[in-house]
């Protein structure tokens, strides 16, 4: 390349104005209240329909009260009268049917439209963040996202206002009745409410929430241990740490038991005191002594009791559907806040005109990166990779090998410096282009439940059956894939399940068809087989003089064969060049070599000792 070369490449390379992926704004502000908006006149129509249903549903009550009141009265009985209070009760009670009805059936639909919303958001959204955003999470708790949490708005939308209304609305009329029949009376029935309400703030004192926290954090730690217990259960048993893990779990029991216990002895006295006051009985009670007073002192009509009596008890109702009501509403805005987070994830942003590479050569250059600010993982790195050529990266564990090739296929982007394809910065890559042009194999492999042909095809849909064949005999997974039971039909997971090498291998048979210029791999360490080993191996070979290849090296055969080295140590490039070169220079890179020739060494030594050990005499 000459210098124009390379600068006509910068140029190029420089970052454009990129804008965020079509639809990624349009779910910006992603408040609840946001969220929601669209369905705002819906709502109104299901809580105007509760608002009439509740009213219409007071009629009743108040003819049964009316009714009463007109039979005991002294004197001849108005029939007409009495005729005409039964039939608006009976309308009322329709009216109350088909209005509550209309609200249930438009908050459903209301509530089936917001989750399919939600949930095609969410799939939307899954789709464009980057890559690497998915390895810090685990796939149980994406699926309680998608699943559980866009279900948990299901009490909110269609039930709580509808409950809440009725709630609020009968007692209120109810309340404006029973003034218009005695004000002193009315405000006796109140007395139960007043007293429930003003034991409430006991149970959030300072002390009560730190209680009900500790609570929480109890449930929390035991739920955890049974996790840990349950996924290292295999390790655990065959390590021997059983009763270590049996311990955590009892002492979590043990302090979630103290918790509770502390808890139950703050709340139990308050939650029993206002559960008497809005008991059926206590109103009752209440009402009767009051009325008693009112009537023996002439001061009210003996038949005036009647309506206090069968309404005095509704009133009660707020408070206990505030508590459901507030419940729901607290799971369903935790819900909404964790479907919220994941929506807000910035995607990697996609080009508006994307660039088109010239060749395959890539480039970092001063790249740094970090999980986390203010900790960077990769600390200027400065790598040209040539097309036809191997470059090996080594280093020790945590070194930042696994980051640093993650970038090619744009798992994240640098938080600095640039990565560039054929003089293009990726991010002026379209992500079709890139993936055509880099494929990967790493070690988190992923099986897609479908047939093995389809899995090694997944890059080029259209790919002959004699392309795929081809590929998985380069990737010496062929015959096993013939001893499935319905051979390249054979779905992943369900006719066959294969061992953590076998998948590798396919995955590599996958990105071999796929045929793209850059290929980065992994050489894993944590499945590798003698035989994906030596797929490995043949694939490099093949390749090799065609593409530009980047390795996560751990054999000493592939690092020895490689075009260059590079040693990483903390997310820095401490030694490069050329294998023999390195070795004869006798710094970083040669000590690591001797690490690992010792290391192979020993291993051999035991396999050996172990062998003659076991010979028979
Ligand atoms: N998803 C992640 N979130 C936060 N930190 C991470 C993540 N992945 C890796 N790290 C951290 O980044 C550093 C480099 O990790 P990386 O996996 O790149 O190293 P490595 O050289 O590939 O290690 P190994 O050879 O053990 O696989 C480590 O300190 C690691 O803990």
């Amino acid at each position: 390349m000459t210098t124009t070369d390379l600068a006509t490449a910068r140029e190029q390379s420089t970052p454009q104005r990129s804008t965020p992926p079509p639809d990624a704004d349009s779910t910006v502000g992603r408040t609840m209240a946001g969220l929601l908006r669209p369905y705002y006149s819906s709502f109104a129509a299901v809580v105007t329909l509760q608002v009439l249903g509740a009213l219409a549903g007071l009629m009743p009550l108040l003819a049964v009260v009316e009714l009463g009141r007109t039979l005991l009265a002294p004197g001849p009985t108005d029939h007409g009268h009495v005729w005409f209070v039964v039939l608006a009760g009976a309308v009322g009670l329709f009216l109350r049917l088909l209005f509550t009805a209309a609200s249930s059936g438009i908050g459903h639909i209301v509530d089936g439209q917001v989750q399919l919303t939600f949930r095609r958001q969410l799939a939307a959204q899954l789709g464009r963040v980057p890559i690497g955003w998915f390895s810090r999470r685990g796939t149980g708790e994406l699926a309680k996202v998608v699943g559980e949490d866009v279900s948990a708005v299901h009490p909110f939308i269609a039930h709580t206002p509808g409950e809440l209304v009725s709630a609020f609305v009968v007692p209120l009329g109810s309340l404006i009745y029973l003034f218009a029949i005695d004000w002193r009376l009315t405000l006796i029935t109140l007395i139960p409410v007043v007293l429930a309400v003003a034991l409430a703030p006991l149970m959030m004192t300072p002390t009560r929430l730190r209680e009900q926290e500790e609570f929480d954090a109890g449930m929390g730690r035991i739920a955890s241990s049974v996790v840990e217990f349950v996924q290292g259960i295999s390790v655990v048993k065959a390590f021997g740490g059983r009763e270590r893990v049996h311990r955590r779990f009892l002492t979590a029991v043990d302090d979630f038991v103290s918790s509770f216990f502390r808890m139950v002895r703050g709340l139990a006295g308050i939650a029993a005191g206002m559960q008497v006051a809005l008991s059926p009985p206590f109103v009752l009670l209440v009402v009767l002594i009051g009325g008693t007073a009112l009537i023996t002192t002439g001061d009210m009509a003996a038949a005036d009791l009647l309506p206090f009596l069968l309404l005095g008890l509704g009133l009660t109702a707020p408070v206990a559907a505030l508590g459901h009501g507030f419940d729901d509403l607290q799971a369903a805005r935790r819900a909404i806040g964790r479907i919220r987070d994941v929506l807000e994830v910035q995607p990697l942003p996609e080009p508006t005109h994307p660039a088109t590479p010239q060749g395959h050569r890539v480039e970092l250059r001063d790249v740094r990166f970090g999980y986390e600010t203010g900790h960077e993982v990769l600390r200027g790195i400065d790598l040209v990779l040539e097309p036809g050529t191997v470059t090996a990266i080594v280093g020790p564990s945590g070194s930042g090998k696994s980051t640093l090739v993650q970038l090619l296929p744009r798992f994240f982007d640098p938080t600095h410096g640039s990565v560039t394809l054929g003089g293009v910065d990726l991010r002026e890559l379209g992500s079709r282009e890139l993936y055509r042009r880099i494929s990967f194999v790493f070690q988190d492999v992923r099986l897609l439940r479908a047939s093995v042909a389809d899995n090694i095809a997944l890059a080029v849909p259209h790919a002959g059956f004699d392309d795929v064949v081809r590929a998985a005999r380069l990737a010496h997974i062929h015959d096993r894939i013939l001893t499935l039971p319905r051979g390249y039909e054979s779905v992943i997971g369900e006719d066959a399940g294969l061992s953590g090498g076998e998948a590798q291998r396919i995955s590599l048979a996958r990105a071999l068809l796929a045929d793209a210029p850059v290929l980065v791999l992994d050489e894993a360490t944590a499945f590798v087989d003698p035989h994906t080993e030596q797929a490995v191996r043949r694939a490099l070979a093949t390749l090799e003089g065609t593409r530009t290849i980047l390795v996560i090296a751990h054999r000493l055969e592939t690092i020895a064969e490689a075009d260059t080295v590079v040693m990483l140590d903390n997310g820095s490039i401490v030694e490069r060049g050329k294998p023999a070169e390195l070795l004869a220079r006798n710094g970083r890179f040669a000590a690591f070599w001797q690490a690992q020739l010792s290391a192979i060494a020993d291993r051999t030594e035991a396999h050996s000792g172990m062998r003659q050990g076991g010979e028979p005499r």
